[in-house]
């Protein structure tokens, strides 16, 4: 059974902020808030197995075998390129709630209902997220399967007009730990690295997209073939349909 049961992080070391030239010291924001201020009015919110369940094999065998993953191309630079990660679709309401567009890119919704368990999920990250009105809520999920540690996801700010200019996102991680890394667009030498391990849940809140980049850095090497799998739900809110593959303002960088 999932639990919405807010739980203190029990350890900071899975976040660090980092400098542009020593990634590997860490400078820990220790603190008990799951609450990160980054200023400007963004905040993101981490939360250590959020999931608190023991079931997180199940569901990621469940999303790997059960979701019908694509990978599809993508147009980068002039170049059509197959995206480094299988993607999948999700809607509440897929009738109305139209495709998701980027990059050349179009995906149709399936219906969030397919999925055993996708709607409890959608639950707890909105809970998680202090999501409380009903105009707020997730009503789409984009989820990522990274096979291994080749697959990735580069800079990019998730600034589709589909959603509000500064849009709530919530994404959940199944499997094999990843780094997850936040940059300022204008210094590129502000970051916040976390460690995204199984059950993770992390917030993006308030203007992160304006001013902040995200990725998932790609391994290289031996050890990048010998990692497993990991899925990432990201649950956000779709609010105009009809402005899919726009964006609220500079050009997404995605591959
Ligand atoms: O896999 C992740 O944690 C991030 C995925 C992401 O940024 C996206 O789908 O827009
Ligand atoms: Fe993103």
């Amino acid at each position: 059974m999932l639990t919405s049961k807010k739980r203190p992080r029990d350890d900071s070391t899975h976040t660090e902020k980092i400098k542009e030239t020593d990634c590997s010291t860490s400078d820990p924001i220790l603190t008990h808030d799951p609450w990160i201020d980054l200023h400007q009015g963004s905040f993101v919110g981490y939360w250590r197995n959020a999931l608190g369940a023991e079931t997180h094999h199940l569901l990621l065998e469940r999303l790997l075998t059960q979701v019908a993953w694509q990978q599809r191309d993508v147009n980068i630079m002039g170049k059509r390129i197959p995206q480094p990660r299988f993607v999948a679709y999700f809607a509440l309401n897929p009738e109305t709630q139209g495709t998701y567009e980027y990059t050349g890119l179009a995906l149709a919704p399936s219906h969030m209902s397919d999925i055993p368990g996708l709607l409890e999920l959608k639950e707890l990250a909105q809970n998680f997220a202090g999501l409380t009105s009903e105009e707020e809520q997730f009503n789409s999920c984009l989820v990522n399967l990274y096979r291994s540690g080749a697959d990735h996801v580069g800079w990019h700010t998730d600034n589709e007009k589909l959603y509000d200019a500064n849009p709530t996102i919530a994404s959940l991680s199944l499997g094999t730990r990843r780094s997850f890394i936040l940059r300022n667009k204008t210094d590129h030498a502000t970051k916040y690295k976390f460690l995204l391990g199984d059950g993770d849940l992390l917030v993006m809140k308030g203007t992160v997209q304006q001013y902040w980049q995200h990725c998932i850095v790609k391994m290289t090497g031996k050890k990048a073939a010998e990692i497993g799998p990991r899925i990432n739900l990201t649950f956000r809110r779709v609010k105009n349909p009809g402005a899919a593959g726009e964006v609220h303002n500079n050009s997404k960088q995605l591959s």
